[in-house]
This record gives structure tokens, C-alpha cells and sequence, in this order.
């Protein structure tokens, strides 16, 4: 059965007189890994966000989990929100505290669980995320680019979303490293049962991690298929974007 985990009908999103978007509708299915793209600008954040309910559009409507994003009332839109987890593009990490403590903030802020069994939650995710168990006492700027991400990504998933918003989550690491982290999400995404929504400029991303990739052009989404039925679309705002870009292995994409 594809359920639909999120439902977008005819949204709006307006700052000003700038004008994003314009009657998006969109449907995510639970257990699909869906990445949003199109060109700088066109809105891709801020329809991660929106469907996020990290930013209230101008006007439409969003149903999550088959509710009424506009309709809940405070509890249950918090409650709402622990089943959405949101990876910021640089990990948003508190560079004050360590690995272990960055991971274990959220479980401080939304649970009253005994130390002990938060210390082994933050260290299943920790391990689960790829980092070593001796990751946990450093702080962001003794991490790697990648470590910054899978430390961020073990904070996100320590309160057990069931839907992972990553932005952009390849973005300023090398081919190696990013191939890696692509390898995990989809690895995590079965392992956890998670839905996975994503931004991503990252070619190699779109065919190694997605199942379908909806494409931001004119306000609108112009398209939404699988990424090898995409690539193929006729409309110009589509075939430039792909014209124009390359794999990390440079040139055209072609299977390994
Ligand atoms: N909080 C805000 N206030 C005003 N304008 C905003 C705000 N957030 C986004 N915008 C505008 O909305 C438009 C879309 O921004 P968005 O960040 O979603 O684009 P994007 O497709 O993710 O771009 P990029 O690929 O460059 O990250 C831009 O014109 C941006 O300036």
C-alpha cells in the first residue's frame, strides 16, 4: 500500500512580493527516499521547511500522518513534531558541547528518561550514525566534515522520527565521504523504517539514494518520477538543470 505520510494541496508560499511558490501539490509516501531539486532559488528549502511545519505557508493545506497540519491543537502539533526529524545543511551542532551531548539535547528537552538509558540511546544513534564509540567526548571542530554530518544525523534520528527532512545533506563533503553518507541514509532508511525527504544538488545522490525526485521550476513543481524517467523530461527548465550539471565522477552519470 503507498500511504501517504504527507500530503501538500495547492500551497503558496509568498515573502512580500517575492513569490516562491504557487500551488505546489505533493504527495510523500511512507518509506520512499524523495529529494526535492531545481535551480538556486527556485524553493527547495523553503518546501522542506514548509512540509517540515517549520515554516507556515501563505495559504493550502498539509496533512501529515493523515491530519490537518492547520487544525491541531499545541500538544497535539508538538506531539506531531517529534515524529518529524530535520537535518540543518551544517549540522547546526552546538560547538560548546560534545558529540554525546549535542545527541543526547533533544532527549534532555522532550523526555524525562533515566540517565542511563539516555546515555545508551545517544550511543546506539552515535554508532548507528557510523561514528566510533570514542567520537562521542570530542567536539565539532575536532570532526570531519562527515563526522559534523553523522553526528548530526545521530541527533536527529535520537528521538525515533519517522520522517527524516535532510537539507542538502552531501553538500561540502568529498566524493568518498559523500558516496558514504548516501550509502547510510539508505541504510537507515529500511533499518529504522524511516521516509526520507531531501534537498540536494548532488547528482550521484539523486540515482544511488532516491526513489522518486520532484523537480522546483516556475513557482510549481514541474515533475515528480524516479530520477531515470526524469532526466528524460522534456520540460527546458529540467533538461537545462541536467544539461548543466555532472556526477562526482565527472561527465554523464553511467551505473558502476
Ligand atoms: N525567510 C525568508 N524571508 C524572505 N525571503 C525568503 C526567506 N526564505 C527564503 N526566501 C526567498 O525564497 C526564495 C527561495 O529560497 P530557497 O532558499 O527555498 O531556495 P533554494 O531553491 O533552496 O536555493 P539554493 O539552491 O540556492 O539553496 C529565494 O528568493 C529566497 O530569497
Amino acid at each position: 500500500m503507498d500511504e501517504a505520510v504527507i500530503e501538500l494541496k495547492d500551497v503558496h508560499n509568498r515573502f512580500g512580493a517575492t513569490v516562491v511558490h504557487e500551488g505546489i501539490d505533493l504527495t510523500v509516501r511512507r518509506g520512499e527516499i524523495l529529494a526535492i531539486i531545481g535551480a538556486s532559488g527556485s524553493g527547495k528549502s523553503v518546501l522542506l521547511r514548509t512540509m517540515a511545519l517549520l515554516h507556515r505557508p501563505t495559504s493550502g493545506q498539509i496533512r501529515l500522518f493523515g491530519c490537518d497540519a492547520r487544525r491541531l491543537s499545541g500538544e497535539a502539533e508538538r506531539h506531531l513534531r517529534l515524529r518529524l526529524g530535520f537535518m540543518f545543511q551544517n549540522g547546526a551542532l552546538f560547538s560548546s558541547l560534545t558529540v554525546f551531548e549535542n545527541v543526547r539535547f533533544p532527549l534532555d528537552e522532550h523526555t524525562r528518561l533515566p540517565a542511563f538509558l539516555k546515555r545508551e540511546l545517544v550511543m546506539l544513534k552515535i554508532e548507528l550514525a557510523g561514528l566510533e564509540a570514542g567520537d562521542a567526548a570530542k567536539y565539532p571542530r575536532q570532526l570531519s566534515g562527515g563526522m559534523v554530518k553523522r553526528a548530526a544525523l545521530a541527533r536527529t534520528l535520537v528521538l525515533d522520527p519517522e520522517v527524516l527532512f535532510l537539507d542538502e545533506p552531501t553538500s561540502g563533503l568529498d566524493p568518498v565521504t559523500a558516496g558514504a553518507f548516501d550509502a547510510l541514509v539508505v541504510e537507515l532508511k529500511s533499518l529504522l523504517d524511516l521516509t526520507v525527504v531531501m534537498v540536494t544538488h548532488d547528482l550521484d545522490t539523486l540515482w544511488n539514494a532516491t526513489d522518486r525526485v520532484a523537480f522546483l521550476a516556475g513557482h510549481r513543481l514541474v515533475a515528480v518520477a524516479p530520477i531515470r524517467e526524469l532526466v528524460h523530461h522534456p520540460h527546458p527548465a529540467v533538461a537545462a538543470y541536467f544539461a548543466a550539471r555532472h556526477t562526482r565522477r565527472g561527465g554523464e552519470w553511467k551505473p558502476r
